[in-house]
């Protein structure tokens, strides 16, 4: 964006005014070296263009994105880990390091200047200190114009499932002002793999501050959260993300259905094709007003036991899933406002044969005079027994549509891509890989 020289004078600006600016523009010219200070002491609107134009920078180094850069890649810290190579050979399945002694009972140590601390998120104001910094680091697009908007409720929902465990909402903190600059976190979970059911933790939420990137904070960050689950007699770990380590088991794209089409083109989120109009898009893009299953309805507590059920028997078939006891379905998905919604299926005898579930994710959406909010809906669990896919994914975007979702993202996973399709859902070049930590898995156990 163009801002005026200070000899020249800004439409609208008195002379006055021309002074103030000049002052302020020459305090920061002649202040403070830190470059840090310096970027803070830049009216807000030139700071966003700097920051945007380091985000771009940074865009090409980190860790790889393919398979074929993971190969040239060296991995000083991964390459330490009990994980698998990239391209090593399994034939059978177990952990990967055989001997686990017991854990470290002392903290690893942090670079001077820095201090471990355990995150209460039963405390609003911790949790919100949470909010703060991963809304403000976790992850942008990748041209700096949306940004993720967790919720504390959210949160807390995702962070402290039952059996959560203080000790594994893990931050980093600077030693003199106490501010939040990294976070790991692990939540309990049984997941089933390689024919066998192995207590794991989730990991979730690595973030370092922007302005601490590249600097090996991550592995003490990743050695910390390891040595506390460790400490409760936990050696093995599942998790995602979108950078390609050692060795992901399998790899899914994320695809999006457009519900409100003028707002993710107003905001650059979808674009149209060649030779699309709007008005024809919205036409093929449109939706029944009503969910078409009958017997669909929002799952309540009496539900539980026959939601454990139907997921048990369903996802048994998957080579990888989780596997939730009664407390972790109530958790997870009884309905939730703003966080998790949850529908099944009944009947006309009573007996609940299918399940739908998203969950909300909102993003801020930068630097736009109309719009500031992105309502976006992520499909969670699903399970169906008499009703086809297809019909449960249409009534799942149609419910998510009535509640004023502008997008519905879902993950090709589970063979649901041939559906995906058929409802218009569009994939773009972002791929989530899933690992196992200390965990093997024979070649070719996963179908990619
Ligand atoms: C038994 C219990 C076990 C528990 C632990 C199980 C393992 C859990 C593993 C964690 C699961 C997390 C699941 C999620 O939350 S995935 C979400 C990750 N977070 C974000 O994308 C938020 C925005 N990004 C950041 O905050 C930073 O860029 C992060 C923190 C990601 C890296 O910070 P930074 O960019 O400043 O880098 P560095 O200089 O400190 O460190 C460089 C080293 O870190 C390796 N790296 C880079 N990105 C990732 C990544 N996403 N997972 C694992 N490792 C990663 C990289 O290959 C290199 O190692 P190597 O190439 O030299 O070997």
């Amino acid at each position: 964006m163009a801002s005026a020289r200070p000899s020249e004078k800004k439409p609208g600006e008195d002379d006055q005014g021309k002074k103030k600016r000049k002052n302020k523009e020459k305090s920061w010219a002649s202040g403070p070296r830190d470059p840090f200070e310096m970027l803070d002491a830049l009216p807000e609107e030139k700071q966003q263009e700097i920051q945007k134009a380091l985000h771009l920078f940074s865009l090409g180094q980190g860790p790889p994105r393919s398979l074929a850069e993971a190969r040239r890649h060296t991995y000083h810290f991964w390459d330490t880990q009990p994980v698998l190579k990239i391209d090593e050979e399994v034939t059978s399945p177990g952990p990967v390091a055989t001997e686990c002694g017991p854990a470290r009972e002392d903290p690893f140590s942090l670079p001077q200047g820095f201090v471990w601390d355990t995150l209460d998120l039963q405390n609003p104001t911790e949790l919100g200190e949470l909010c703060a910094f991963l809304n403000e680091n976790y992850t942008e697009e990748d041209d700096n114009t949306l940004r993720l908007s967790y919720s504390p409720e959210f949160l807390q929902w995702a962070l402290c499932p039952p059996g959560w465990q203080q000790q594994w909402h893990c931050g980093m903190r600077v030693n003199t002002n106490q501010k939040l600059v990294g976070f790991i976190s692990a939540v309990p979970a049984t997941i089933h793999v390689c024919d066998t059911a192995k207590q794991m933790v989730e990991v979730n939420f690595l973030c370092v501050h922007k302005r601490l990137r590249s600097k090996r904070v991550a592995p003490v960050l990743i050695r910390e959260i390891t040595r506390r689950v460790n400490r409760h007699g936990i050696f093995q770990a599942v998790y995602s993300a979108s950078a390609v380590l050692p060795t992901p088991i399998t790899t899914c794209r994320y695809w999006h259905r457009s519900l409100n089409l003028r707002k993710l083109v107003d905001v650059n989120f979808s674009s149209l094709g060649r030779n699309m109009t709007l008005q024809r898009a919205n036409k093929l893009n449109r939706l029944p007003q009503m969910p078409k299953t009958s017997g669909l309805r929002p799952m309540s507590e009496s539900d539980v036991s026959a939601v454990q059920d139907l997921l048990k028997s369903f996802l048994r078939g998957f080579e990888l899933s989780t596997v939730l006891n009664r407390e972790e379905v109530q958790h997870w998905l009884l309905p939730r406002d703003g966080v998790v919604h949850t529908y099944v299926v009944q009947s006309p005898e009573g007996v609940v044969t299918d399940l739908l579930s998203f969950y909300t994710l909102p993003y801020t959406i930068l630097n736009h005079q109309v719009h500031k909010i992105l309502k976006a809906a992520y499909g969670f669990y699903y399970a169906s027994t008499t009703t086809q896919m297809l019909e449960l994914m249409e009534d799942a975007l149609i419910i998510a549509k009535e509640k004023g979702f502008d997008v519905f993202t879902m993950l090709d996973l589970m063979a649901n891509r041939s559906v995906l399709e058929q409802l218009k859902f569009t994939t773009e070049d972002k791929s989530l890989h899933y690992y196992l930590y200390n965990w093997k898995c024979p070649n070719g156990f996963f179908l990619q």
